[in-house]
C-alpha cells in the first residue's frame, strides 16, 4: 500500500515584494521519512521551510500563492489557526535559542502556555522529551540550572526536546547543525534518525554529507525553483539533471 502524504505542497510561489523567491513548487512529503533540502545559498531553502509553518508571515513584504495541504485543509487558509499550526509542525534554528530560563522550563515552555500545571505531567513530558532529544544523560542532574550554561550542542538538543514537548507531527529543521561541532551534530544526526518513526522531518543542510547519512528523499533547489526531488540515493547516485549532478559533486555551490 501506498504511504498517503502528510504534507503537500501545490503550484506555492513566494514573492518578497517584487521578488519572486519561490516559483511554482510542488511536493509531497512522507510520514515517517527525513527529507533534505539541498541548494545553494539563496535558492529558496529556507524560504520553503518557513512557508509550511507560515513563519514568512512575519516579513511584511512576503506573498504567497498556491497551497499547503496538512490534515485536508489548507495551511493558508483562513481558518488556520496559528497557535495550533506551530505547536504541530514545529521549528528548529541555525543559532540554538534557548530562553534565558532553566533546561526544565524551556523544555515545558509550550505545555505552560497550554495552561498545563500539573508537575507530575512537566516532569515526565521534561524526561521524556530530552531523551528523545538524546541529552537526558547530560543534562539530568543540573535540569534547574540556566539553559544559557549549555554548551552550543547541547543548546540545541534541548531546542529540540522544546520542539518535541509539545508533540509535533512535523519537524522543520533550518540547519540544525551547521553552527556546532562534528561531534555534536553527530548526536543530532543519531537523534533525527532515532526520531523519524514518529514525526516527519524537513531540514535544510549545506552538508552533502549529512543529507545522504540521513535522508530518505533529498530536494535540489536552484533559484527558487525546485529542480529534482527524489529518493536520496537517486539524487546522489543517479540524478536526472545536469545541475544536480554538478550541486551534490561539489562543482559549484
Ligand atoms: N525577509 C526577506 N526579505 C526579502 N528577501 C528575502 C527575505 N528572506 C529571503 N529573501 C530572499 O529570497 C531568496 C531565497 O532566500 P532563502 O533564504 O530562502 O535561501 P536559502 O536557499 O535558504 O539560502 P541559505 O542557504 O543562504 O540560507 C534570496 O534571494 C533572499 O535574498
Amino acid at each position: 500500500m501506498m504511504t498517503e502524504p502528510i504534507l503537500q505542497v501545490k503550484d506555492l510561489s513566494l514573492f518578497y515584494g517584487k521578488k519572486q523567491s519561490l516559483f511554482d513548487i510542488n511536493m509531497d512529503f512522507y510520514p515517517g521519512e527525513i527529507t533534505a533540502l539541498i541548494g545553494p545559498s539563496g535558492s529558496g531553502k529556507s524560504t520553503l521551510l518557513r512557508s509550511i509553518n507560515r513563519m514568512n508571515d512575519l516579513v511584511p513584504s512576503a506573498k504567497v500563492t498556491g497551497k499547503i495541504m496538512y490534515k485536508d485543509g489548507d495551511i493558508y487558509s483562513s481558518k488556520t489557526d496559528m497557535v495550533e499550526l506551530r505547536k504541530e509542525i514545529g521549528m528548529v534554528f541555525q543559532q540554538p535559542n534557548p530562553f534565558p530560563f532553566s533546561i526544565y522550563e524551556n523544555v515545558i515552555y509550550g505545555l505552560r502556555l497550554k495552561g498545563v500545571k500539573d508537575k507530575a505531567i512537566l516532569d515526565e513530558a521534561v524526561e521524556e522529551s530530552l531523551k528523545a532529544a538524546n541529552i537526558w544523560d547530560e543534562v539530568k542532574d543540573k535540569l534547574h540550572s540556566s539553559a544559557l550554561g549549555l554548551s552550543g550542542g547541547q543548546q540545541q538538543r534541548v531546542c529540540i526536546a522544546r520542539v518535541l514537548a509539545v508533540n509535533p507531527d512535523i519537524l522543520l529543521l533550518d540547519e540544525p547543525t551547521s553552527a556546532l561541532d562534528p561531534i555534536s551534530a553527530g548526536k543530532i544526526e543519531t537523534m533525527l534518525l532515532d526520531l523519524k518513526e514518529r514525526y516527519t522531518i524537513l531540514i535544510v543542510t549545506h552538508s552533502m554529507q549529512q543529507a545522504s547519512r540521513i535522508s530518505d528523499r533529498t530536494a535540489f533547489f536552484l533559484n527558487g525553483e525546485l529542480i529534482e526531488y527524489d529518493k536520496t540515493k537517486k539524487i546522489f547516485l543517479d540524478p536526472k539533471e545536469q545541475s544536480t549532478s554538478d550541486y551534490v559533486t561539489g562543482k559549484f555551490g
